[in-house]
């Protein structure tokens, strides 16, 4: 199942730096690892915010929330989910 995924992060200002870049190191750890294993097939910034798009490639609603609730930075987040299905017009092969 595709999904889109929205997330906004706010990390609070009087977090001591050491630990948001320590945070934010893992994060990055995290999403490498589930791209390169082609579950999070797409990130993107959003231009102008600390926001990202992100189209996700996991079997089920559990799978996705276990992976969101895991990301390092879940608590510092705001997440929007969009489950998507293939358009009837689409020619690309992998859209499903
Ligand atoms: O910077 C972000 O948009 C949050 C994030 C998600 C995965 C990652 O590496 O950073």
């Amino acid at each position: 199942m595709l999904f889109h995924v929205r997330m906004d992060v706010n990390i609070p200002g009087d977090l001591p730096q050491a630990e948001a870049a320590e945070i934010i190191a893992r994060e990055r750890a995290y999403s490498q690892e589930l791209q390169m294993s082609g579950k999070w097939r797409h990130i993107w910034r959003i231009v102008g915010q600390y926001a990202n798009y992100s189209v996700f490639d996991v079997k089920d609603n559990a799978e996705l929330h276990e992976i969101l609730s895991g990301l390092p930075l879940f608590k510092f987040m705001e997440i929007e989910v969009t489950p998507l299905v293939r358009h009837p017009s689409s020619v690309r092969e992998d859209d499903s």
